[in-house]
């Protein structure tokens, strides 16, 4: 079975294929989303029972802005209600929920919403959901820049002490104990980043499954895992 101690700390997930999903079933794409949704419930679920610490997931790329205004009203106002139906169970299950990207883009609605639910799971412990909605691994990258930029401007900061991890520092990922994924998974057989937690996930292990993500269950996730703990990570050194 799992070995415990061998667990990822950090699992990123890239919730990918609901609309494949729905299409094979002749439904609509908000179905797909639907059941997105209750796949997303489960790994939040199966994430806190084996002791996972940070869980984050790519809910809305700056991409998905370009998709049907149909599509990315539906999916702005499912956000709204993962939040107000489970925020009974974030607190009583302490799980800390962080959101991660251009919020300045939402519906006030849900930023409103959004900044009320950080507030109030702020010192939950046991988990820490990680949800990037209108997220840019580049975009990430550059807010850094221009953060740090000023401190240099203003003689806060000399351009010899920009480090990487000065730059981490300034990332919006916002787990501090453990801000980049041990494990990346992407779902629907796509083998792409997509502008992801592309500085977080430097040695990140990948995994990839063709499972559409609404069927990704306890068997996906396990299969998932056995392949983490199967790897040797290197960061780069040798091992003999
Ligand atoms: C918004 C995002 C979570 C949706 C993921 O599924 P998708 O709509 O990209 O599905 P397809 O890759 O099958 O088109
Ligand atoms: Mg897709």
């Amino acid at each position: 079975g799992l070995r415990r101690e061998w667990l990822p700390r950090h699992v990123a997930v890239i919730m990918d294929g609901n609309s494949r999903w729905a299409k094979a079933r002749s439904l609509p794409t908000s179905a797909g989303h639907e059941a997105g949704y209750k796949a997303l419930r489960e790994m939040l679920r199966l994430s806190c029972a084996w002791g996972i610490r940070v869980l984050t997931v790519f809910a809305f790329s700056s991409e998905n802005w370009l998709r049907p205004k149909a599509e990315v009203d539906f999916l702005m106002m499912l956000f709204e209600r993962i939040l107000r139906e489970n925020i009974g169970n974030f607190l009583r299950e302490s799980i800390r929920v962080r959101i991660i990207g251009d919020s300045s883009k939402l519906p006030f609605a849900l930023q409103k919403l959004a900044k009320e639910v950080e507030e109030m799971s702020r010192n939950n412990s046991r988990i820490e959901l990680v949800v990037a909605v209108s997220y840019s691994g580049r975009g990430d990258i550059a807010q850094a820049c221009q953060k740090i930029s000023q401190k240099v401007k203003h003689g806060l900061l000399e351009p010899e002490e920009i480090t990487e991890s000065l730059i981490a520092q300034e990332l919006e990922t916002t787990s501090i104990e453990f801000p980049c994924p041990d494990l990346l998974i992407r779902t629907s057989g796509e083998a792409r980043l997509s502008n992801f937690l592309l500085w977080q996930s430097a040695y990140s292990e990948l995994f990839f499954t063709k499972t559409y993500w609404p069927d990704f269950g306890e068997a996906d996730y396990v299969e998932a895992l056995f392949s983490f703990q199967k790897r040797q990570r290197r960061f780069g050194q040798r091992i003999t």
